[in-house]
């Protein structure tokens, strides 16, 4: 196996700075996280359409699809959903790096990795939103048909069910997506944005 010790840094001569000042914005990673159906791929989405039409450089991992490449190897057991988060933290760190708005929505349902992913950038880079929704709604929702598979048994692990889910402690930001429009939720990310100097003028 190769030594950490025998490879070496390669310092990129286009640096952060240099594609930030390019364009014109500065990268940060807004990381959503929650129950299955509490609207995080929903409002990444949103609010990268938001950002996008106002000329922000801006990507979007969403658990669903990167679970089919990166990280098609991992299941949910408590392994494999920390490994899926590291990965997903290394990943928006290259991305922080290329001067991107990065968005994630994973449920990362760990405190632990959660924290190990803001403790890998830059202070302040890292903004965790929560979307805060009851479980019995996201049942009630069940977008996917998931906790029907789940209270039936046929899917192991499931967050919220069978396998937990740690709320966190100090989020930059809750939004309660169950009482609270999309529009409302997106605007309050935003602002939150604007307040962080991530955006201007928006
Ligand atoms: N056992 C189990 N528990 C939770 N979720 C499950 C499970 N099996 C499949 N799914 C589907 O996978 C999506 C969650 O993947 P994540 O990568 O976000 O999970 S984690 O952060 O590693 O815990 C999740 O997507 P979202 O509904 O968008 O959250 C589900 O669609
Ligand atoms: N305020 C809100 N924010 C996000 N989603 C909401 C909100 N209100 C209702 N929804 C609905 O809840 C569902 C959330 O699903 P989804 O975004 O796939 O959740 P997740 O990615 O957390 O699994 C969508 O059908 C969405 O339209």
């Amino acid at each position: 196996m190769l030594k950490s010790t025998d490879v070496l840094w390669h310092q990129a001569t286009v640096s952060r700075r240099r594609r930030e000042e390019l364009n014109s914005h500065r990268s940060a990673l807004i990381w959503f996280t929650g129950l299955s159906g509490s609207g995080k791929s929903t409002l990444a989405h949103a609010v990268e359409e938001r950002l996008h039409i106002a000329a922000r450089r801006t990507f979007v991992l969403d658990g669903d699809n990167v679970r089919h490449g990166l990280c098609g190897d991992l299941g949910f057991s408590e392994k494999d959903r920390i490994e899926n988060i590291r990965r997903v933290g290394e990943t928006a760190k290259l991305f922080l790096e290329a001067g991107v708005i990065t968005l994630t929505a994973f449920i990362s349902p760990f405190r632990s990795d959660r924290e190990r992913v803001r403790s890998i950038l830059p202070h302040g880079d890292y903004l965790e939103i929560f979307c805060n929704c009851p479980l019995e709604i996201c049942e009630k929702r069940d977008v996917k048909g998931l906790y029907k598979k789940a209270r039936l048994g046929e899917i192991k692990n499931f967050t919220g069910i069978s396998s937990p889910y740690e709320k966190p402690d100090a989020p930059d930001l809750l939004v309660d997506t169950y009482s609270s429009s999309i529009e409302e939720c997106v605007d309050k990310v935003l602002q939150l944005l604007k307040s962080r100097g991530i955006v201007e003028n928006i």
